[in-house]
């Protein structure tokens, strides 16, 4: 059984059971679900493919986090401008174009990031690829609890389209989400694409 049968739950529980399901996937299924999440964002509709800055996420190898270098191949194979995060001492993000110069450098949480580069203001991103823990029916989302991205989600524009990309399949409901919780339009599974609100 992968999810669990209550009518809700507390991130906090939702974390640590997603942490440790995580921890036990094969790596051999990581990447073969990596690599249908990245076919499945292919399947997200006309209005995010007609935009031009994505930005995404490079995984922590060692958390088993979705290897996105699958989706990252499908955003340059579409010309996308791709913005990766770097992360700043006060639990804030920076936000770096990728180019060919980029050099990338492993910071103390073993996250892949820019070393220098091109500053992107998350005014001018368009599309934000979320990392998640769980997500649940409504959109709502679980990360690990830092706010790394409550806070950069709330600098983007009203219109910056979010698209959650998680391994398991949503929860029913999040029972502690915040008015600083920033739902998602979109989750991509190795299975399906849920839009939120859901029908
Ligand atoms: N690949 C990737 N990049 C990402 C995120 C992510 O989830 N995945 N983030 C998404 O937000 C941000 C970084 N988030 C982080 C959140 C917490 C800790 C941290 O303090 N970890 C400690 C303690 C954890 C704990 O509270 O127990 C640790 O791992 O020991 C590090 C990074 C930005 N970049
Ligand atoms: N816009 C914001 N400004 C200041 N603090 C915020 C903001 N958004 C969220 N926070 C704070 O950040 C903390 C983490 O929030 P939460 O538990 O929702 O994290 P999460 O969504 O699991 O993690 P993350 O955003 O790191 O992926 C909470 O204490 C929350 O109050």
């Amino acid at each position: 059984m992968l999810g669990f049968d209550y009518e809700s739950m507390l991130k906090k529980d939702l974390r640590s059971h997603y942490i440790r399901l995580r921890d036990s996937i094969p790596r051999e299924s990581l990447l073969e679900n990596s690599l249908s999440i990245a076919n499945q964002v292919l399947r997200l509709p006309m209005r995010v493919w007609r935009s031009s800055y994505f930005h995404l996420f490079l995984p922590i190898e060692e958390k088993k986090e979705i290897d996105t270098s699958f989706l990252l191949s499908v955003l340059q194979g579409k010309d996308k401008h791709v913005v990766l995060p770097k992360m700043l001492d006060d639990q804030r993000l920076a936000h770096y174009l990728l180019t060919d110069s980029t050099r990338l450098k492993k910071n103390k949480w073993n996250i892949p990031e820019p070393v220098e580069g091109i500053e992107i203001a998350p005014s001018q991103i368009d599309v934000v690829f979320v990392p998640l823990l769980a997500f649940d029916q409504e959109g709502q989302r679980v990360g690990y609890g830092k706010g790394f991205y409550d806070r950069f989600l709330a600098e983007c524009r009203p219109d910056t389209i979010k698209v959650g990309l998680s391994l398991f399949e949503a929860e029913k409901r999040i029972e502690d989400s915040e008015d600083t919780d920033v739902p998602l339009d979109y989750c991509v599974t190795p299975k399906r694409v849920y839009s939120f609100p859901m029908e």
